[in-house]
């Protein structure tokens, strides 16, 4: 592989992360509000069996696309932390 190839490589992986952005960026904007909903209620900011089903799709998922599931796990594990640290800080009233 020469220099030309690296440097098209790197850019469909940069079209690539502008499409991961504009896909996380939505589902932000999404558990935000589950967040403000979750806050409205009292419900816990944490819902271990609705993760435990979106743990086992996207696991399956990963398989058929090909894609090492323990690879889209950890990806998904550390959104789902964040998700839930904001959950926290809507609960305690913070911007
Ligand atoms: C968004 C929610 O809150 C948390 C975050 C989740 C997510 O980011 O997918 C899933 C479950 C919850 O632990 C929810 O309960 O649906």
């Amino acid at each position: 592989m020469g220099t030309a190839e690296l440097q098209d490589l790197r850019e469909q992986i940069d079209r690539i992360d502008q499409e991961i952005i504009a896909l996380l960026s939505e589902r932000f904007k999404i558990t935000e509000e589950v967040g403000i909903y979750k806050a409205e209620h009292g419900l816990p900011v944490q819902d271990i069996n609705r993760e435990a089903e979106q743990f086992g799709k996207i696991a399956e998922l990963s398989m058929s696309r090909g894609l090492r599931p323990e690879y889209a796990v950890g990806v998904y594990r550390c959104i789902i932390d964040l998700v839930i640290s904001r959950h926290r800080e809507i609960k305690e009233g913070r911007k």
